[in-house]
């Protein structure tokens, strides 16, 4: 099968190369009005963004063949991940191709910071001389306060303790031992406020991070700190900054990015001030940085694509998984397995226990995505698939218990669906046999070995002669051949559940006289076909 792939927001040449050399086909198109792309993107298995085009529900409600959206950069905020997940559309981006560049950016924005570079330059250029006005003050020996110690953090650190700065950094999800190692003191948030005379940030810009320095937290400031913010526009309050720096909070600001770009009127008012310097989000925008993010997105894409592998994917750590060849068949048979559950269950059923014992239980979290696969495929009309079926499930109000036990008493692995609530089938068990044959193993504590396949009738009857003949028997008189069956019972002349595996689909005529036959209760047609 061939892909089509879109390439926007002039992503570098390399990608179209790299995408061609895996047969897969680039389409690159410039400055589409949002109408254009609506209609454009309908057709394209992949697009490639960077900053400037925003991949909104209703863009991506457009793209009916729409697979995966690749970011060729770090950055994934111009992205709905959420509607992309529930769209079953894999989102992937670049973490590391553009860390150097940042890195290096932020670092030169802290040196023109502290010797007024730009606003030199720019006296200079217009015929001016004033070497007073621009006395600035050496780094070294100053102690620079970063916020987020990840991979940008971590780059920037390095390079200014080599200019002689003590780096301290605020990150509560970085550990000690990278900061050990880095050289750099975790301290806390107000420390860092008060302690540093650069601040650089370098997280997402979140719910916690909005705002992260304004006039509410300007008194905690030390007196005439530096900011710069290559990260994301938001994270310093646009709109207080002329204040902090007038009120003699904060000496000066250096800008790569902006809450909204390009920035509104207000803002391009603000970064008017005379110590603010600024730059258009260039931080990625190095040759070296746009060739290493163009590459590594198409070969990521196109990995994807071809199903085997999903490196980079931010919303499908469970398909990541898919091309393991050890968690492959526990995935089939946690798919057959939840596709039978639920045709087994009544309707409404909505609340399951999943159990995981032997090695398949390290695998948990992505069978769970599976056996709700293999459920909400019977009833969802838009495609299911293992990114996607969480979100599916929770909107349906699923509630899902996971158990795991790392061994089992019978057999090596063994995955079990409970139907909580009131069902006539309540535990239906099923593992897997050498690499590809997938059975139920077990229902409600009767032995039952049955294949995950083709068309099957279950029920239960009580244990006496002639029941199965009868059952036979009228599937004959209709001709349908039974390929296999199970009985399982718990004592002789009990219950017994009863599976057997027919040759062709039934109708609901056909399961008419098996359904009158007496004795045979909770009969259940299960369909496992393909189509
Ligand atoms: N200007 C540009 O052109 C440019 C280029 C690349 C990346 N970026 C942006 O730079 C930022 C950092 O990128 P990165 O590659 O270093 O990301 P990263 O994921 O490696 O690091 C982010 C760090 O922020 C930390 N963090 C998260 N929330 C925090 C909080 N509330 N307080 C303190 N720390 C917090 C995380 O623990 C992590 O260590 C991102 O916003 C990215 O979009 C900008
Ligand atoms: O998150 C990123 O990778 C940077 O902000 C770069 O964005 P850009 O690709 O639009 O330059």
């Amino acid at each position: 099968m061939s892909f089509k792939v879109l390439l926007l927001d002039n992503v570098d040449p390399l990608c179209e190369k790299a995408f061609k050399e895996r047969g897969i086909e680039p389409v690159r198109k410039t400055n589409l009005s949002g109408d254009e792309l609506h209609k454009e993107i309908a057709d394209y298995d992949g697009i490639v963004v960077r900053s400037a085009t925003t991949v909104t529900p209703e863009l991506l409600a457009s793209a009916k063949n729409l697979k995966v959206v690749g970011r060729a950069g770090v950055g994934v905020d111009n992205i709905d991940i959420d509607a992309a997940t529930t769209r079953g559309v894999l989102v992937m981006n670049t973490p590391d191709g553009n860390t150097i560049s940042t890195a290096e950016h932020t670092c030169g924005m802290i040196l023109a910071l502290s010797r007024n570079i730009p606003q030199s330059v720019e006296k200079v250029k217009s015929g001016g001389w004033d070497r007073k006005k621009y006395m600035g003050t050496e780094v070294h020996s100053k102690t620079l306060g970063i916020i987020g110690l990840g991979k940008i953090g971590a780059e920037v650190t390095k390079r200014m303790q080599q200019f002689g700065m003590n780096v301290i950094a605020y990150d509560p999800f970085a550990s000690r031992e990278k900061a050990e190692s880095l050289g750099v003191e975790l301290v806390e948030l107000e420390k860092l406020l008060g302690s540093s005379d650069y601040i650089t940030v370098h997280t997402p810009l979140t719910e916690k991070t909005k705002g992260l320095i304004s006039l509410e937290s300007a008194s905690k400031l030390k007196k005439g700190v530096r900011l710069v913010n290559c990260a994301r526009g938001g994270i310093y309050k646009e709109e207080d900054l002329p204040e902090l720096i007038d009120q003699g909070y904060v000496d000066g600001v250096a800008l790569d990015v902006y809450s909204q770009e390009p920035p509104t009127d207000e803002v391009y008012e603000i970064i008017k001030h005379p110590k603010i310097i600024c730059t258009p989000h260039l931080g990625a925008s190095t040759e070296e940085a746009q060739e290493k993010v163009a590459e590594q997105i198409a070969q990521q894409m196109s990995d994807a694509l071809e199903k085997k592998s999903f490196k980079g994917s931010l919303n499908g750590k469970s398909i990541s998984l898919i091309t393991n060849k050890e968690v492959q068949p526990y995935l089939e048979v946690a798919e057959k397995l939840g596709n039978l559950a639920i045709q087994l269950a009544p309707e409404h059923t909505s609340d399951f226990a999943f159990e995981y014992s032997g090695a398949c239980a390290k695998y948990a979290e992505v069978l769970t995505d599976s056996i709700l696969k293999g459920m909400l495929s019977q009833h969802v009309s838009e495609a299911v698939n293992l990114i996607n079926a969480r979100v599916y499930a929770e909107d349906r109000g699923f509630k899902i218990k996971e158990t795991m036990a790392s061994e089992t008493k019978t057999f090596n692995d063994l995955i079990t669906v409970k139907l909580n609530g009131k069902s006539d089938y309540k535990n239906i068990s099923a593992t897997v046999f050498g690499q590809d044959d997938y059975r139920i193993v077990e229902i409600d504590g009767y032995g039952i070995e049955l294949r995950l396949e083709g068309d099957i009738l279950m029920y239960q009857n009580l244990d006496k002669p002639g029941m199965l003949a009868a059952v036979s028997g009228a599937l004959a008189e209709q001709n349908i051949n039974i390929a296999s069956l199970s009985l399982g019972r718990s004592q002789k002349g009990s219950n017994a559940i009863t599976a057997v595996s027919v040759d062709k689909k039934m109708s609901d005529k056909e399961l008419e006289p098996i359904l009158n036959l007496d004795g045979v209760k909770s009969l259940r047609y299960i369909s496992l076909s393909e189509n």
